[in-house]
């Protein structure tokens, strides 16, 4: 595979950027109760589909001559070809030298995708065969513990990427999940995590899947090497600890170091971002969870929304127009952050895992080449499930002093048919993204009788922009289509900003300086703590005396 280069210079530089900046002094102060006012077809006309997802896009501050622009920006960028570039395994991943592939994870079986020689859409197969033929086992009551006892609690392991999308995935899909298995999710170095999440589990029905793309990540392996000391500690020192440690890892030298026979190791490539992996072999615990049908049709709805990101128009082609839209707040009405709001119970941790996906891509301060971007780039990424957040942060929405685009995503049918309770969850998140456009102007609150002295507090300005995301049903395919819909608008920002969306530099050095510190926190000898500012050094010390070192 060549080498893939870029010449894309500033942002700012495209004379659709100077078009953008002349519209928004012409068009930034019209309301959106202006827009449709002036615009009866708005709500059809800015409007789409696709793979199932229902995407309402009226209650924007754009017009159709906003979308226009903001498409031609996306062309001037080079979004087409870059989208063509990832689909075809080119190395857009300069900064680490590597193709992006995730969505090779799930193109059907049959299909081909050869890359620097290998048909990786028949190495994907494998290890989902693998996968499922292991998942059989377990959920067989075949697979047994080291004692002859069929599993009962699955334990993932795993930090970020590893972690952030197992644990989203299974509670959003947990009404189809094995309720006779407990699984849990244990990510923090806190070491109340693991125990926490091990403390009321028999070790002889236990299963650790040890999650890490590198396998060296310090979080993970802490907690692996408990979780093995808590095992043997349980089962006593001459257990068969390979009935009870699998691992998901591109790194097979390490997990065989760890002590996990290869065997019980499930692979996937440098070429899957650790957040862009919830459907490579990191999945497992979710597999366990639901079966391999199920998985498969998750599968399914990542490539619809693929296949629709792929081949449609930019200008009807919803990861780039929601993409667009973010950047269109983000930068030209100074938008900080972006809230996701999902009218589901069982998508309690869509907006955590969002916030690894968009923030650890585009939060960036230099373009691919190493130039400052100029411009701001990634959002703040953030949301609570409806109607929660209503009785919390929505009166900021709703009249506080900042814009927060919104996305608000339902689904028509319920999973959990209860009373009248859906019908009501579906009037709350109309109405608040209602309230939040149309607002409520001082005439109107006054028309209901209210005291002048209240009128102001009781003004709602609106014109706060929101996207509704309709679905019929929270399925598996609807999961996938939902999460690669965000991982292509993610792409979409990332190449109109310039930066690289894929690597993660900045959450290197951190870690570089926690070893550095370990040791002058433990050793027996007063250290040298010469080398760190003054504060931390003093930090360091009184932690010591605290812990009497
Ligand atoms: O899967 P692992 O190699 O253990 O990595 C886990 C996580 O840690 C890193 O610090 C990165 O910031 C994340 O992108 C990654 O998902």
């Amino acid at each position: 595979m060549q080498e893939w280069r870029t010449e894309q210079g500033p942002v700012m530089a495209s004379p659709a950027w100077a078009a953008l900046s002349a519209h928004h002094a012409e068009i930034g102060g019209r309301t959106i109760r202006e827009l449709f006012g002036a615009e009866p077809g708005r709500p059809t006309r800015m409007s789409l589909d696709a793979a199932g997802i229902h995407a309402d896009l009226s209650k924007h501050r754009a017009t159709d001559e906003t979308l226009r622009l903001l498409v031609s920006l996306a062309e001037e960028r080079g979004l087409p070809a870059r989208i063509d570039a990832m689909f075809s395994g080119a190395r857009i991943n300069t900064t680490e030298n590597r193709s992006v592939l995730h969505t090779a994870l799930r193109i059907p079986r049959g299909e081909s995708l050869v890359v620097d020689g290998v048909d990786v859409v028949a190495e994907v197969h494998a290890v989902l065969d693998r996968m499922e033929a292991f998942c059989d086992r377990v959920r067989g009551d075949e697979w047994l513990g080291s004692t002859g006892k069929p599993i009962r609690a699955v334990v993932n392991i795993g930090i970020g990427g590893s972690d952030l999308g197992p644990v989203m995935a299974y509670r959003a899909l947990r009404h189809q999940s094995r309720r006779d298995i407990d699984f849990r999710f244990v990510s923090n170095v806190d070491g109340t995590d693991i125990v926490e999440a091990t403390q009321d589990l028999d070790p002889a029905e236990t299963l650790f899947i040890v999650s890490s793309k590198t396998f060296t990540t310090q979080e993970t392996m802490t907690n692996a090497f408990t979780a093995r000391g808590w095992l043997l500690s349980g089962l006593g020192p001459d257990a068969d600890v390979s009935k009870h440690f699998v691992a998901v890892s591109t790194n097979a030298g390490e997990v065989e170091k760890f002590g996990i026979d290869t065997a019980n190791m499930f692979g996937f490539w440098e070429w899957v971002g650790g957040r862009y992996s919830m459907d490579s072999a990191i999945g497992l615990s979710l597999m366990l969870a639901i079966g391999a049908d199920a998985y498969r049709d998750l599968l399914a709805g990542f490539h619809a929304v693929d296949e629709h990101f792929r081949h449609t128009d930019l200008d009807r082609n919803l990861p780039v127009l929601m993409g667009l839209l973010g950047v269109w707040y983000r930068d030209f009405f100074g938008a900080q952050t972006h809230a996701v709001l999902p009218y589901e119970q069982y998508l309690e941790r869509f907006p955590a895992y969002l916030q690894q996906l968009t923030m650890e891509s585009n939060g960036k301060r230099v373009t691919i080449d190493g130039d400052p971007v100029g411009v701001d780039t990634g959002a703040i990424w953030w949301g609570e499930p409806g109607t929660n957040g209503q009785h919390s942060f929505y009166q900021l929405l709703h009249q506080g002093t900042t814009l927060v685009p919104s996305d608000f995503i339902l689904f028509a049918q319920p999973v959990n048919g209860v009373g009248d309770h859906h019908d009501k969850l579906i009037s709350n998140v109309l109405a608040q993204a209602h309230v939040l456009a149309f607002g409520r102007t001082a005439d109107e609150v006054r028309a209901d009788g209210v005291a002048d002295d209240l009128v102001e507090h009781k003004v709602m300005p609106g014109n706060r922009p929101s996207t509704t995301l309709m679905l019929d049903r929270l399925s598996p395919y609807a999961l996938g289509s939902l999460v690669a819909l965000y991982e292509h608008l993610v792409l979409a920002q990332g190449v109109v900003w310039g930066v690289n969306p894929f690597d993660q530099w900045g959450v290197e050095l951190g870690k570089v300086m926690a070893g550095q510190l370990l040791p002058a926190l433990t050793a027996d000898e007063l250290p040298d703590l010469s080398h760190f500012d003054p504060s931390t050094a003093a930090l360091a010390l009184r932690y010591r005396s605290l812990r009497g070192r």
